[in-house]
Formats: structure tokens, C-alpha cells, sequence
């Protein structure tokens, strides 16, 4: 079992778009989401959406125009999304998981309760990190989901990593994330409201299992 943690933002953006649909298509590959038929396009590369897509890779974007999903939707239409970190970890981490769940600040109790229920062999935490470097904002979401799956499974890790990124949630937790260099790049580009809303914890009671190409609600 592995939880893939991208805070800033495809993780929220995959939990908000499940409050709407029950499948989000993932993918790495503009062309590859360009190929589906009858299909919402969501996506963005280094924080801005792409030109053609129909949203960027914004929850609040989405929220915004959740109606339009909506009717898309239940006529039988596809949503996909291509992000710059998040889907690309996923589909990488999928090759060596039997079981992906998508975690973020916004479910981490409610992807801790499924994580424990479901998992039969420990469960493993990864943070999607920004193009290769250290992204404190997704430490940050797996260390406030340990804290819960300890709380729930009333087991202590002994992972150094996990000790640490629950050590990052002992203090102003937020105040790191809204600082951090994935903040400030979506700041600058107008997505102050994204920021705050990825930091409302535990605000959305959903979870994602990816089985490969799409994220389907469990
Ligand atoms: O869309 C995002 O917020 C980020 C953009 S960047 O890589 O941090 O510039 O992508 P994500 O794949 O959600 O981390
Ligand atoms: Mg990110």
C-alpha cells in the first residue's frame, strides 16, 4: 500500500475532482491527454495551465466551475489530468505498489482510515517532491498523515523519514508550506486562493485508489 502526497496541488486537485466524478484519468503526456474523446482536460507545467486545457491544475478553478464538470460528467464524459510532479510519481510509483491511494492535507485523516483498513503489509508514504528537489510542503502532508495512521493503527513508526516529516508538523506546519518555493511560484502566477485552500486539513471526507490510468473513488 503507498500513499502519493502532492499538496501543492494534483493531490488536492484529484480530491476535489472526486467530491464531483468517481474516475480521474492520470496521465504524464499532454499528447496522451489530448488522445481522450469526450474529455474535460485539466493540467498545468511549472504551475500554469496548458494553453488548450480547459482548467489548470487549480481546486478552487475547479470548484469554480463545478457545474460544468458536473453536466460533463453525467452526459458520460472523461475527466483527465496532467500535472508537472504529481502524475508523473503516481504512475511511477504504481509499477511496484498493488495499492495507490492519493493523500493530501485536505483527507489526510479520512486516506489514513482507508490506508489502515485496506492495507494488508505496511503502508508507504511518498512525498511527489517539485522536479527532482526537496518539497517541504509534501513532507509536511506525509508526516501529518503518519500522525493519524498511528493514531488510528496504534502503531509506531520507526521509519527516520516518517520521524522527521512528523516533526515538521509539530510546529507552524502552515506557515512552512505558504513559504516554500512550490507557494511562492503558484503565488506569483495568481493561485493565493489554491494555497490556502490545500491547507485546510482534513476538509474533504474522500480518497482515490489509482489503478494505473485512472484515480477511481473507493
Ligand atoms: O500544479 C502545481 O501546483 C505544481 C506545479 S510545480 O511543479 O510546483 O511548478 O505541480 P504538481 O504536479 O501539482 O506538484
Ligand atoms: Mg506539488
Amino acid at each position: 500500500m503507498a500513499i502519493v502526497i502532492d499538496i501543492l496541488r494534483a493531490s488536492t486537485t484529484i480530491n476535489t475532482l472526486l467530491q464531483l466524478c468517481n474516475e480521474v484519468y492520470i496521465t504524464d503526456s499532454i499528447e496522451k491527454a489530448n488522445s481522450y474523446e469526450n474529455t474535460i482536460k485539466i493540467g498545468e507545467r511549472n504551475g500554469k495551465k496548458i494553453e488548450e486545457f480547459d482548467f489548470g491544475n487549480s481546486p478552487t478553478d475547479i470548484l469554480k466551475n463545478k457545474e460544468i464538470i458536473l453536466e460533463h460528467v453525467k452526459n458520460g464524459g472523461k475527466v483527465v489530468l496532467t500535472t508537472t510532479n504529481g502524475t508523473r510519481v503516481m504512475k511511477r510509483v504504481f509499477k511496484n505498489a498493488n495499492y495507490v491511494l492519493i493523500g493530501s492535507i485536505t483527507n489526510a485523516k479520512y486516506v489514513a482510515e482507508k490506508a489502515v483498513e485496506l492495507s494488508k503489509s505496511g503502508i508507504t508514504l511518498v512525498p511527489c517532491h517539485r522536479k527532482g528537489t526537496f518539497a517541504i510542503e509534501d513532507v509536511i502532508g506525509a508526516g501529518l498523515i503518519a500522525r493519524y495512521i498511528e493514531e488510528i493503527s496504534k502503531e509506531k513508526t520507526k521509519n527516520e523519514e516518517v520521524l522527521a516529516a512528523k516533526l515538521l508538523t509539530k510546529g507552524d506546519w502552515k506557515s512552512l508550506i505558504l513559504n516554500s518555493n512550490s507557494a511562492d511560484n503558484l503565488r506569483n502566477l495568481g493561485y493565493h486562493g489554491d494555497l490556502m485552500f490545500c491547507i485546510s486539513e482534513n476538509s474533504q471526507n474522500v480518497v482515490g485508489m489509482f489503478d494505473g490510468e485512472k484515480v477511481v473513488k473507493i
